[in-house]
């Protein structure tokens, strides 16, 4: 942060207050603590529940109130017009409500309304403020200085910027961390939106979306909490290493009840099978959804007996062309198991009706013990079959005529080729599930029995890698919550990739959801960020250039060497980022970063690799990134090698290279042997 234009006593005055406030924190930390946990006595399932929901809020509640030793308790101030708010004429802001013991607010949390015009009040529409102040803090978090923006006179454009600009340039040693005290408006009016509808944030690289949807989350925890934690709130990121990177910004928000987890965490059949890309990308096909469904309903027969029960003497028969009508008219009205129970139940019906006209009086348990009788049963099994997700699954990858009946139009021949398995397992039981398969499964498991799905609030980040069938999934856990949809169209690499982001909305079943675009890039420097755009009319031509707002002197250095010496040029380019601050990342083709990684150790320099451990981007300051897994990573100076072995390895490897181009806060070094892609060829 820069250093603030301050009075020393001023100054110490905001110290003293700061310490103040950290009293306070500490003896609210203290009450929590020793405050008796309402204990219910009794062990039935109820009461063990709610003690058990107690503790655990005991605990988040403790948890919460932790000072964080290297985040600031406040970061901002506002003086009001006098009478502005009642009480107050001005007010810290805070990521945490913190108060004095009698009711007083010392820091106010700025999530609050009243905390708004922090970000809001500009010299046009001044909110009542008259002075905004921005505090400048050390690494460990002490008061360093501040910066006064009066919004009376005239206008000093640009304080703000400096502070964002010193913010987002502050060297990076760990994970993540919040923008709380620098959320910008455009990204403040997607953070405070409204629970519903849904909303999709289509941003170029480090536009700031995965700020947005985690800070979107903890107001939406403030403003919404008690009906979020009903359902919970889930945040869905394409991988651990990438998870490991955004782990503490809630926490610092206050906020550590929050599930972050990959996609493949959420569906919990392990994946034993790995797919050819393309017969990946025919899984997640939403076209799928229709095979699914006529590969299930053709499970179904037509009776061609109908039903004799017997009681004592007296014999009941429902005609098959009877049970054809129940059949006919149940199919398709119904989940799939549940269609099953109310054929019993039909039939049954007919039995009683029949005993009626008998001069009997048959009442529910009567229905009910027909519907379990054995002819009944006899008749649902074989007509009726009870099935799982697995059994109509395995006929649909294993059995060529049934997969092009029930295929339709809705899958080419190449298509039905591609989902055939090369060598079928013998039964159901003992196939081997791919990922996709996985959501196919999930969707058959509905389809026969649907569920609930009570998520309050789900978010997905790099959200345009994911396939039609995997968003169904994750809508299907969401039914009745809303959605923080984030990704950038020109990174999508999957090859089963929705597209558009509205038919993204559709299968995640949130048509109504509103998608929105951030423009301006704060992460990369507008050298490097044009540099990555020429890629665009190549991988993504609907999109505009992003811009970037930053300058940084010598952004952008591209070095060529020999194919024999470009190990050697790595290693020098690691060496000069190492000698900046902040962090290094090297990214490579996956089946070059191990070698690289031993060339750097080869000379003396400590570089982990991500991907080995969750703690890898805090274990070094250097660091190797398979390109694979850089995506939503960023560090302040990357060093990028042989992007054209990077491009080749997949196909959708221009993207992947956008992604890898795209990683840097300051500095990117391109060290290349073999010719760069064309649009990059200065
Ligand atoms: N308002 C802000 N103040 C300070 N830093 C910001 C702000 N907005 C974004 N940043 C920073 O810019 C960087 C990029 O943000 P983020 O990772 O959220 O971008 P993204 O749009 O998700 O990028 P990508 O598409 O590459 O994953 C982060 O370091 C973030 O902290």
């Amino acid at each position: 942060m820069p250093e603030a234009p301050t009075g020393p006593v001023e100054l110490d005055s905001e110290r003293a207050f700061l310490g103040e406030a950290q009293a306070a924190l500490a003896r609210m930390y203290a009450d929590v603590l020793v405050r008796d946990i309402p204990v219910i006595g009794g062990e039935d399932n109820d009461e063990r529940f709610t003690n058990e929901a107690n503790q655990r809020a005991h605990e988040q509640r403790t948890l919460a109130l932790v000072d964080l030793p290297d985040v600031p308790l406040f970061f901002g101030r506002l003086d009001y017009e006098h009478g502005t708010i009642d009480g107050m004429d001005r007010i810290y802001i805070g990521r945490r409500h913190v108060h004095d013991g009698r009711g007083e607010p010392l820091v106010i949390d700025w999530r609050a309304p009243v905390s708004v015009p922090f970000y809001r009040a500009t010299h046009a529409d001044r909110q009542r403020v008259l002075l905004r102040r921005r505090y400048g803090f050390s690494d460990s978090a002490e008061l360093t200085g501040f910066e006064d923006e009066p919004m009376t006179g005239p206008d000093s454009h640009g304080q703000g910027d400096t502070f964002l600009r010193a913010e987002i340039e502050r060297p990076r040693t760990g994970p993540m961390r919040d923008i709380v005290a620098t959320i910008q408006p455009e990204q403040d009016d997607l953070v405070r939106a409204p629970l519903h509808p849904s909303i999709c944030i289509q941003g170029a690289p480090g536009t700031g979306k995965t700020a947005v949807g985690l800070h979107r989350v903890a107001y939406l925890l403030y403003t919404e909490r008690e009906r979020l934690r009903r359902g919970g709130v889930v945040i869905v990121g394409p991988n651990r290493s990438f998870l490991a990177y955004i782990r503490k910004v809630l926490p610092a928000l206050g906020e550590v009840d929050v599930r972050q987890i990959t996609i493949e965490e959420l569906f919990t059949r392990p994946a034993e099978a790995i797919d050819s890309p393309e017969t990946a990308r025919v899984k997640g096909d939403g076209r799928m959804s229709a095979v699914l469904v006529r590969a299930l309903w053709s499970f179904l027969g037509t009776p061609t007996e109908g039903v004799l029960y017997s009681k004592g003497a007296q014999r009941f028969r429902v005609h098959d062309y009877q049970a054809q009508e129940i059949v006919a008219a149940l199919r398709g009205s119904t989940g799939y198991a549940a269609g099953r129970k109310a054929l019993a139940q039909r039939l049954a019906h007919a039995v009683l009706v029949m005993m009626e006209q008998r001069g009997e009086s048959p009442d529910d348990r009567v229905q009910n013990a027909v519907a379990r009788s054995k002819p009944v049963k006899t008749l649902v099994d074989s007509v009726w079959p009870k099935l799982v997700a697995e059994q109509v699954l395995h006929r649909i990858l294993s059995d060529a005529e049934f997969l092009a009946q029930v295929a339709g139009d809705d899958l080419t021949a190449a298509e039905q080729a591609a989902l055939l398995w090369a060598k079928p397992a013998r039964g159901w039981k003992s196939a081997k599930w791919s990922p996709a398969d996985a959501f196919l499964l999930d969707e058959l498991d509905d389809l026969i029995e649907r569920r609930a799905g009570s998520l309050g609030h789900l978010v997905l980040d790099e959200a345009q890698d994911l396939s039609a069938m995997q968003l169904r999934a994750l809508g299907r856990r969401c039914r009745t919550g809303s959605a923080t949809v984030l990704g950038d169209v020109a990174q999508a690499t999957s090859p089963w990739a929705a597209g558009a982001w509205d038919r993204v909305l559709g299968h995640l079943d949130k048509a109504d959801g509103q998608v929105v675009e951030l423009n301006r890039g704060f992460r990369v420097p507008e050298q490097i960020i044009k540099f990555a755009a020429r890629l665009l009319p190549q991988i993504a031509p609907a999109l505009g250039v992003p811009t970037g707002v930053r300058t940084v002197a010598d952004a952008l250095a591209v070095v060529r060497t020999d194919a024999d010496d470009l190990a050697a040029a790595v290693v020098e380019a690691c060496r000069t980022a190492l000698a900046r601050e902040g962090s290094v990342a090297l990214i490579a083709a996956d089946d070059q970063i191990g070698a690289l990684q031993a060339e750097l150790v080869g000379a003396g320099l400590q570089a982990g690799l991500v991907g080995d451990s969750d703690d890898a981007m805090e274990a070094t300051r250097l660091v190797c990134v398979p390109a694979t897994l850089a995506k939503g990573l960023e560090f302040d100076t990357v060093v990028v090698a042989e992007p054209a072995r990077i491009v080749a390895a997949e196909a959708r490897g221009l993207q992947r290279l956008y992604v890898v181009l795209t990683r840097a806060v300051s500095r990117l070094y391109l060290v290349h042997s073999a010719p760069l892609p064309e649009a990059l060829q200065l």
